[in-house]
């Protein structure tokens, strides 16, 4: 389980680690995971190492002392040390037989003409935006001279809680980051500055990672060890009956999308209910067509319910109206697109899972696309306590807010940025309830299939994948996480 860290939880971790007298080791193991990143990418040539006055510019002189030792030409431009660490592993580096410089804009400027990478430790977890045009200076002529960086924890200049980008940051080809990422890192544009992304954890007791931690983000072996298993003798009727109510005039493909994705994600039995005439595309699905939804569903007698309902895909202005007829249902609830209005707020229950893209987020919270996307740990909590149940987040990544924390997923595929596409994934996770997976549950392990049948489309299709190539993916996605478990045990 990695954890996704905050700058305060970084704070109280170290905090944590200096009381247990285990910081100075933390240290070294940081240092030493970035030379050992300048070392497997970039293993020739002369390395240049920026070190700041903070605990960031301490992991750049460990890193320097490791990779002096390892043979390498290594030169260090440092600002003077103001943390006890960094002081000292100043003192050790120089005790070696290593040289450290004062950084300046001209030797920066001599240096990066003679470097072939080098290594940004000038700001960690402990800058408060914005850049002071001092360093403002030294990272545009370190971006201007185009070589390679490896950044120690993140890209010096980008705020490690969030997702936007103020002034120019250190664009890196490769970040080593320590003890778990941060948000920086793993949603965009910020991410984008930070290049391959490694993370060296540090051997901290994991108790005190997730103690500190913002979120987690499971590995795929943790995911895959929720994947149900079926019964041998299991039947159509026992494999999950899943409702979608959708479609509208001119919107009459996104229910049928959805159900093709519940089908081919397990479901023994899929019935799609609309007012709108669906084509009768995909002969597995059941369609019912009803003039008036909400006087079918008023007395629909209690025993002839489905396991889970996936509404709102392409349903139109009713959908808030049918949404509150169904949510006392009490069953596996699924609410994507139009059935994302805000007066619903307080109406999830422990089953139900709320699927929001940004825009629609937006909505839901009254604010502006850019809060929900500078922010999306902040945006994806706010959503489960105002709207109760499960929340997904949608994006690359998709941030999960569920009673008992957030969860950050992994994987997909840059093109699965088309429509339908939030259809698809509707369509399972509602196989997923109706299969018996509690919405925490169903919610990671849908999002996991999801991304992961992107990956496997995207390997054929590439940019011009469509939603059904997702659906037809599925089998393979859900066979592939099952591998990964298979090959821990
Ligand atoms: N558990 C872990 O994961 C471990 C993490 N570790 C490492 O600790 C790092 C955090 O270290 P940290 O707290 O010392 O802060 P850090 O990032 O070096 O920055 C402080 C410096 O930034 C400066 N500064 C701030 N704002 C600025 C601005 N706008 N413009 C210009 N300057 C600005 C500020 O200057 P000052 O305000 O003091 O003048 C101060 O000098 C973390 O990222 C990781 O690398 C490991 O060592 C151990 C285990
Ligand atoms: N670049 C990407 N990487 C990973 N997943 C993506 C990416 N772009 C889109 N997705 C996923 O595709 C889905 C898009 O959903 P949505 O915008 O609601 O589509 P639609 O409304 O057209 O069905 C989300 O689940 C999102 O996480």
């Amino acid at each position: 389980m990695e954890a996704v860290f905050l700058p305060e939880g970084v704070r109280a971790l170290d905090q944590q680690l200096e009381r247990a007298g285990l910081l100075e080791l933390a240290m070294e193991e940081a240092g030493r995971a970035g030379a050992d990143g300048v070392q497997s990418h970039f293993p020739m040539g002369r390395v240049l190492l920026l070190c700041g006055s903070g605990a960031n510019g301490g992991d750049g002189l460990v890193a320097a002392r490791h990779l002096y030792a390892l043979g390498r030409e290594v030169v260090v431009l440092a600002q003077p040390s103001k943390h006890p660490l960094t002081r000292s592993n100043r003192r050790r580096l120089r005790a070696i037989g290593g040289t450290v410089s004062p950084l300046t804009l001209p030797a920066l400027g001599r240096e990066l003409a003679r470097a072939d990478v080098v290594v940004d430790g000038l700001l960690g977890t402990g800058f408060v935006p914005p850049l002071r045009p001092a360093l403002a200076e030294l990272v545009t002529a370190l971006n201007a001279a185009g070589r390679p960086v490896v950044a120690l924890d993140l890209p010096s200049g980008l705020n490690a809680a969030l997702a936007e980008v103020e002034g120019e940051p250190v664009r890196a080809q490769v970040t080593v980051t320590f003890s778990g990422p941060k948000p920086a890192l793993l949603y965009g544009p910020a991410a984008h500055w930070a290049g391959k992304v490694e993370v060296a954890p540090l051997r901290v007791p994991q108790e005190w990672r997730l103690t500190h931690a913002a979120a987690t983000r499971p590995v795929a072996a943790e995911v895959a060890a929720l994947l149900p298993v079926r019964p041998a003798d299991a039947h159509k009727g026992t494999a999950g009956r899943v409702w979608v109510v959708g479609g509208s005039e001119g919107m009459v493909g996104a229910p049928l999308l959805s159900g093709l994705a519940a089908l081919r994600t397990g479901a023994g039995l899929v019935t799609l209910y609309s007012e709108a005439e669906l084509p009768q595309k995909i002969p597995e699905l059941m369609i019912q067509t009803r003039p008036d939804l909400a006087a079918t569903f008023a007395d629909w007698p209690q025993k002839q319910r489905p396991d889970a309902l996936c509404l709102g895909m392409g349903l139109g202005p009713r959908a808030p109206k049918l949404a509150r007829l169904l949510l006392p249902w009490n069953i596996g609830t699924v609410l994507d697109a139009d059935a994302l209005q805000p007066e619903l707020a307080g109406l999830g229950h422990a089953e139900c899972i709320w699927t929001p893209h940004p825009a629609e987020a937006a909505r839901l919270l009254g604010v502006g696309t850019p809060d929900i996307t500078r922010d999306p740990l902040a945006a994806a909590q706010a959503l489960q306590r105002k709207f109760g149940g499960v929340v997904v987040l949608k994006g690359g990544p998709s941030t999960i807010a569920t009673p008992e924390g957030l969860l950050v997923s992994r994987g997909g595929h840059a093109g699965m940025a088309t429509a339908g596409m939030g259809d698809t994934l509707s369509g399972i996770l509602a196989a997923l309830l109706a299969g018996g997976l509690p919405a925490p549950q169903a919610a990671l392990v849908g999002v996991t299939l999801h991304a992961r049948a992107g990956e496997w489309a995207g390997r054929q299709h590439g940019y011009g994948l469509i939603a059904s190539d997702v659906s037809a993916e599925l089998g393979r996605a859900w066979q592939s996480l099952r591998d990964d478990l298979s090959l821990k045990e």
